[in-house]
């Protein structure tokens, strides 16, 4: 049976996703009525600046006191799509405060303080879900949070940034330099005005943060995420990986440690075999393996970004958390009970490339043989590329701690015959 009586929604922030968001409502509302079982009404949208032309949206329904919207008391649902941590965050406490669930593609807040959020839904009896922050319109957080939750993950590995796949994609397709490729990328809409959030990891970290939390019952920050951005990729990187038939992704990779006591987050470049099916994820599209005990390797695969696949999962959310409102239910909250401790990066082990420029003569390959093994990193292949008196030696280790490879580089540059090492990148994905 159909209530009539409609859900009250709330949008807060009206921009790139928030309009879709809005749209999307108006103009499949007689779908999301009968998917829901009630109607659902746009009921206030707060916004920074009024006074702007909002298109399909009733100019009665603006307002920029988003406080006052929410301290109305008759919003069953919040839609939260500003961005970033105030007043996101306070706007979200006063929302579960006043009994709304809540509905957020904010990555950023959920991978800094996701642990507040969650306890104060748990307080006030709310929703809080949140698949639009993770790899957009892809359906990534859902499946981790029920249809995984009967399995044990061990592994999650992808491309959750929009921004820095594209640009690796042209600098890999076209030889171009990094600042080149961004250009492009900012001419076409991908990259913001400001792009440091995507191109220095800190977007994928977060969202790194948010995938290894629900993938190992454990509370993870973008703290405690290791990251290096795609800024120091160079031309020449991205054609040393091409000549191994590789290519260069920005990587998130979570991982259970093999002893299982605890787990690992890291965002950095990475070099990995073509043939591997990450290597084919072109342009600004996202995909992510979770490699899980029982399933095995699973992979989602779509649009990452833009304002209408992440409207998709934002809606998705929203009929869920709606129905659960007509149920009197919640659905799952925060899982944390694992509470594995979380390392630093120095303890995960990768394989490494790196170009060596040293000197051509006798004796030279077991100097360098000799500091790789003083620190215990065992090289797996070594190629030599002649240069009038120098060489190049192109080195690939067996796995490594970042520490070990890191002391194994610091001897290096102190030695006599090496004039440069260049293209340090981990080996990801064999
Ligand atoms: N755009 C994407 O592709 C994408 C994908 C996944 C997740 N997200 C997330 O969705 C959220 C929104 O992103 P967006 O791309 O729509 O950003 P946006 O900048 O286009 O929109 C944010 C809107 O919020 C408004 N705003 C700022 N402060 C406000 C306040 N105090 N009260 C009311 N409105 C305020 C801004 O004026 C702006 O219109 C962010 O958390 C972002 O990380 C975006
Ligand atoms: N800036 C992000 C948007 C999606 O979160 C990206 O490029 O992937
Ligand atoms: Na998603």
């Amino acid at each position: 049976m159909m209530r009539t009586q409609p859900l009250k929604v709330a949008l807060l922030g009206c921009g790139v996703v928030g309009s879709e968001v809005a749209r999307i409502m108006t103009t499949h509302a007689t779908d999301l009525a009968a998917r829901i079982g009630a109607p659902v009404e746009l009921a206030g949208v707060a916004v920074r600046r009024a006074g702007r032309d909002r298109a399909g949206i009733d100019p009665a329904l603006v307002t920029t006191d988003a406080e006052g919207l929410l301290k109305r008391g008759d919003i069953d649902v919040v839609v939260e799509v500003i961005g970033g941590i105030e007043p996101a965050r306070a706007h979200i406490l006063t929302a579960m405060e006043h009994g709304a669930s809540v509905v957020s593609a904010n990555k950023a807040l959920l991978a800094e303080d996701g642990a507040t959020l969650h306890a104060a839904a748990a307080k006030h009896g709310v929703d809080l879900y949140y698949e639009a922050a993770v790899a957009g319109a892809i359906p990534l957080l859902r499946p981790l949070r029920e249809s995984l939750a009967g399995d044990k993950v061990n592994r999650v590995l992808g491309i959750v940034n929009g921004t820095t796949n594209f640009i690796l994609d042209r600098m890999d397709s076209t030889g171009a330099g990094f600042a080149e490729a961004l250009d492009e990328a900012t001419q076409l809409g991908y990259a913001e005005a400001d792009p440091t959030a995507d191109i220095e990891g800190f977007d994928a970290a977060a969202k790194a943060a948010i995938l290894a939390g629900l993938a190992f019952h454990t509370r993870v920050t973008a703290a405690d995420v290791y990251r290096e951005g795609i800024t120091e990729v160079t031309a020449a990187d991205v054609a040393s990986a091409k000549s191994m038939d590789s290519v260069v992704k920005l990587l998130a990779i979570c991982e259970r440690s093999a002893d299982g006591t605890s787990v690992s987050a890291r965002v950095h470049p990475a070099m990995i075999p073509r043939s591997h099916p990450l290597a084919s994820v072109r342009e600004a599209y996202n995909a992510v393996f979770v490699e899980s005990e029982a399933a095995g390797s699973l992979m989602f695969y779509g649009p990452g970004a833009g304002g209408a696949p992440t409207a998709s999962a934002v809606l998705g959310d929203l009929v869920a958390v709606c129905r659960n409102k007509l149920s009197g239910t919640t659905g799952p909250g925060e899982s944390a009970y694992a509470n594995l401790d979380v390392r630093p990066v120095g303890q995960a082990v990768t394989r490494y490339h790196l170009n060596l420029d040293v000197a051509d003569k006798p004796g030279v390959l077991a100097q360098v043989a000799a500091v790789f093994a003083k620190h215990d990193v065992s090289i797996d292949t070594v190629r030599q590329q002649g240069r009038d008196g120098d060489a190049t030696l192109v080195i690939v280790t067996h796995s490594a701690t970042d520490a070990a490879l890191s002391a194994t580089v610091d001897e290096l540059r102190g030695l006599e015959i090496v004039r440069d090492i260049a293209g340090i990148m981990r080996v990801e994905g064999e």
